[in-house]
């Protein structure tokens, strides 16, 4: 243990909430915070403690004094992936940084410096001029434009989308440091062959929407970023019924009397009812094994209700509907709420508080199109994210589905039917569902996968007793490894040819995989287990 004081305050100095900001921003880099402590370390002491200095321009003189030995002595400094604190390098994140990776063909890539576009591009934008920089053509317009990679302009330092390319047309320019000049023949073919390549990084889709960021990573630029608004919450598109008022809420079916957190009561309040007297959730913010398993376990249980008359089947041909196809009747989590005395950390707030884990979309090689992955590791009965879109009723969708001219990618819509069996007679306007198409959160890029996915959906009360309407939250099914693609099984029926939304040729790669299409597969064997949605 150390005794002297100025020791203990450098100690201070590099674990503060600046200095993490700092590691953060230099891991968006591929550059791990055990790299840069000893250069921010240094830098804090040449600037006196100066932190402007060292956090203006997104951190330049940090990623410059960081690449500067790198340039003296480049074998001692190549690039590595970059490194959680106390953790291995996962494979597919040394995979993120593929530009500078240190393999015989990118050796000489990961010997020079990033370009001034670079640095800027690349660095969470907010830093140097401590404003929020939320660039309107990053939202409803639609994150990207479709220009060719060597056509894309450079975006400012405020622009949400930031692109890192190892194309680095102002290389001798690039702050005096490394001159094109300097690298050998060979260097200046790699660079000039890695031209084509580049990697794209948003750091944060949300728009500042969310508790914690959202980023983006895109190495192959193969793939357009679709044009979506972000909304961290549902919203009513035009004619569903969502009456949420605190009338409806009875007294018995909330805890006026509760202070605090409702999970460190020695017995559970009225909140818990709905969950047979205990609270979905343990005090560590997870889901209860018991819990989690019974949910995991509903489809096995073939609890199927049949609409007399079916709100999707009405949808699709009012005056001859088909006969209902089932609604899977699902147990619901009851979180505190409004009326509720507790205070918004009590342990039965989850879903309503929000995204909490660190979320990043990227690129799938599978063919999925974009997908998400958490950059932590979750474990089981995590919440992840809920499944946020336009509220839609069945009839309005219908109608958006078959009136779409787009060839877009349709994100598959959520039927909200977890409830109907309690229900007879289904007006239009109550038979919701969400479509996160135009208008979703991070969810809308989770891709499916057949029975074994990692995520559950599980429908959660918040605001209101009424259960037309409800929330559709995510949780991890089991312990979850940090850059393991997120996915749920979207309950998709690939033998139904009736759906108006034409079935992907599913890629999930599960041995369980129920897409028949699929070669190789064991799909045709395999029933369908769950019915919850994609109607
Ligand atoms: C909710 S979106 C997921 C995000 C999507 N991958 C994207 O790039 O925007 C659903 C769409 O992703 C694609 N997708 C999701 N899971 C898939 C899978 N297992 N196999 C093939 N495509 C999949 C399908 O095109 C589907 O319509």
């Amino acid at each position: 243990m150390t005794t002297d004081p100025r020791a203990a305050k450098s100690y201070d100095a590099m674990n503060d909430s600046r200095a993490i900001k700092a590691y953060d921003a230099m891991k968006n880099l591929g550059i791990s915070k055990e790299e840069v402590k000893p250069v921010l370390r240094n830098l804090l002491k040449v600037y006196d403690k100066n932190w402007e200095l060292i956090e203006d321009d997104n951190y330049r003189t940090l990623i410059d004094a960081y690449f500067e030995p790198m340039e003296e002595k480049p074998e001692e400094h190549k690039r590595k992936a970059p490194v959680e604190d106390n953790d291995k390098p996962p494979k597919t994140q040394q995979k993120c940084i593929k530009p500078f990776q240190t393999s015989s063909s990118h050796k000489l890539l990961s010997q020079r410096r990033l370009s001034d576009d670079e640095r800027m591009s690349s660095l969470p934008s907010m830093a140097a001029r401590g404003k929020k920089s939320y660039s309107a053509a990053a939202s409803s317009a639609g994150l990207y434009s479709k220009e060719p990679s060597h056509q894309r302009k450079n975006m400012s330092s405020d622009h949400h989308q930031k692109k890192i390319t190892t194309h680095n047309g102002s290389l001798g320019a690039s702050n005096g440091n490394l001159s094109i000049k300097s690298l050998s023949k060979g260097s200046r073919q790699a660079l000039a062959e890695d031209k084509k390549k580049s990697v794209r990084y948003v750091d944060d889709i949300t728009k500042g929407s969310e508790n914690v960021k959202v980023s983006l990573l895109d190495e192959t630029e193969s793939e357009d970023f679709p044009k979506f608004n972000y909304i961290p919450g549902n919203v009513i598109y035009q004619c569903a019924n969502v009456n949420i008022s605190l009338a409806r809420i009875a007294d018995e079916g909330c805890c006026a009397d509760c202070s605090g957190d409702c999970l460190s009561l020695s017995f559970p309040c009225a909140c818990s009812q709905e969950t047979g007297g205990e609270f979905a959730y343990s005090s560590n913010g997870l889901l209860k094994e018991k819990f989690l398993t019974d949910c995991i376990n509903e489809p096995q249980a073939h609890h199927y209700v049949y609409c007399k008359e079916c709100p999707i089947e009405r949808s699709k041909n009012e005056s001859k509907p088909e006969p209902c196809r089932g609604h899977l009747v699902r147990k619901f989590i009851k979180e505190c709420w409004r009326k509720c005395g507790c205070d918004m950390q009590c342990g039965n707030r989850v879903v309503q508080r929000g995204l909490s884990r660190k979320l990043q979309v990227f690129l799938t090689d599978q063919g999925k199109g974009w997908g998400v992955r958490s950059l932590e590791d979750l474990p089981m009965g995590s919440f992840v994210c809920e499944y946020a879109g336009e509220i839609l009723t069945n009839t309005e969708l219908y109608d958006r589905i078959v009136l779409s001219t787009s060839n877009d990618r349709h994100t598959y819509p959520v039927t909200l039917d977890a409830d109907w069996g309690s229900e007879v007679g289904l007006k239009d306007e109550e038979a919701l569902c969400l479509d996160a198409t135009h208008n979703g959160n991070v969810a809308r890029f989770i891709n499916h996968r057949c029975n074994d996915a990692n995520l559950i959906d599980i429908p959660v009360e918040v605001e209101t007793p009424d259960r037309h309407y409800y929330h559709l939250a995510l949780f991890t099914k089991r312990n979850v490894s940090a850059y393991e693609e997120l996915t749920w099984d979207y309950g998709i029926d690939f033998d139904d040819h009736t759906h108006p939304i034409k079935a992907f040729k599913c890629c999930c790669g599960s041995a369980h995989c129920r897409d028949k299409k699929q070669k190789g597969t064991k799909s045709a064997k395999t029933k369908k287990l769950k019915h919850t949605n994609a109607h």
